[in-house]
């Protein structure tokens, strides 16, 4: 067993947050080390807990308990109600997962599901996401999202913006880095020495010669022959409704997508349950699940614990690689 302990934020307290981390807890005690950044007084009651005042503790205590490394929030929680005055303490967890990290007091951060809505309209909270904001307390670093299972990688090329804002903000500049990062990433964080990637056209069969969209013929073709022709195995622009099934995936280690739902639709089919969102480019290693926050059925003790669980095995291997 390492011995430092993955960092896990609480995220958002009225959503499920909570109560996978526990169940996660429960089922790799004995394998990965961990610590819950959130008030006690969210987890489902009847979790064992010890409170740590210090991370190092953590490690002890994990076999018997989950360790909690108390953030204490401005007042309990009703599960599947988010309440605003809460907001501002979400953000702060993350803020203290990434000082344990950066620190070297914990291995990895592993965020549970924020909502992004609540954090706005509760903390001012200024970023569409955790992995904005991550980019920003990493040091304001280029950062690719990637949605991770045993059966595809997808990367969107942009991430959270209005469909109508896509084409604007896919410019060449950040196609070329989001590229990039996802090659070094997955050399660096998954190992693979010559990573494969394949770029999903923008428009529908990838613009059919111009007849559909003409961005494939103006930049994104050509862009993607310029870095081939550098050395890395990169192909495209691919008719994105013909790149995911499974002998397409048998061809790439991972798809460069345009947009959110053109990459997050496909591995969310495929894999809902045991998908994890690992963040590439960022000066530590950061994991989440896939899902969200769920409100309909928190506290309910049926949401599915398994993509978390698969977070923190990854953000444990990744960091221990
Ligand atoms: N990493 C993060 O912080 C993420 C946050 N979100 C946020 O979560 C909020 C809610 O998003 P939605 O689109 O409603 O997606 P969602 O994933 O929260 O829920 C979609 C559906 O899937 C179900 N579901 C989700 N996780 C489940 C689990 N572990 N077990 C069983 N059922 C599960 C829910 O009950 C719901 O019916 C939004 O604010 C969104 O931005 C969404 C994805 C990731
Ligand atoms: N749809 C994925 C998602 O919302 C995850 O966002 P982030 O909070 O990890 O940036």
């Amino acid at each position: 067993m390492s011995a430092l302990p993955v960092a896990v934020t609480c995220g958002e307290p009225a959503g499920i947050g909570p109560e996978i981390a526990a169940a996660a807890w429960a089922e790799l005690k004995g394998d990965v080390p961990m610590l819950w950044i959130g008030d006690p007084r969210h987890l489902p009651g009847g979790t064992p807990i010890a409170e740590i005042a210090d991370p190092a503790e953590a490690v002890r205590v994990c076999d018997t308990a989950l360790p909690v490394f108390p953030h204490r929030f401005a007042g309990p929680v009703t599960p599947g109600t988010p309440d605003l005055s809460l907001a501002q303490g979400v953000v702060d967890a993350i803020r203290i997962g990434v000082d344990l990290v950066r620190s070297g007091s914990a291995s990895a951060l592993c965020t549970a599901p924020i909502h992004k809505k609540v954090l706005q309209d509760g903390a001012g909270f200024a970023y569409p996401g955790h992995t904005e904001f991550l980019a920003h307390l990493g040091g304001d670093v280029d950062v690719v999202m990637m949605l991770a299972s045993d059966q595809l990688r997808v990367v969107p090329a942009t991430i959270h913006i209005a469909l109508s804002d896509v084409p604007s903000a896919l410019t060449p500049g950040r196609l070329r880095r989001v590229i990039e990062t996802t090659a070094t990433g997955l050399r660096e964080r998954f190992g693979i020495a010559a990573p494969r990637l394949a770029v999903a056209g923008l428009n529908p069969h990838a613009g059919e010669g111009g007849a559909m969209g003409r961005e494939e013929l103006e930049w994104i073709g050509p862009m993607i022959d310029e870095i081939a022709q550098s050395g890395l195995d990169v192909s495209g622009p691919k008719s994105a409704d013909t790149m995911f099934h499974a002998a397409a995936r048998e061809t790439y280690d991972a798809a460069i997508c345009m947009y959110h739902d053109q990459a997050l639709i496909p591995i969310k089919t495929l894999d809902f349950d045991r998908g994890v969102n690992v963040t590439l480019g960022l000066p530590f290693v950061r994991t989440s699940p896939d899902h969200g926050t769920a409100f309909d059925i928190a506290g309910k003790g049926i949401a599915n614990p398994s993509s978390m669980i698969e977070a923190l095995r990854m953000a444990a291997k990744m960091a221990a690689a």
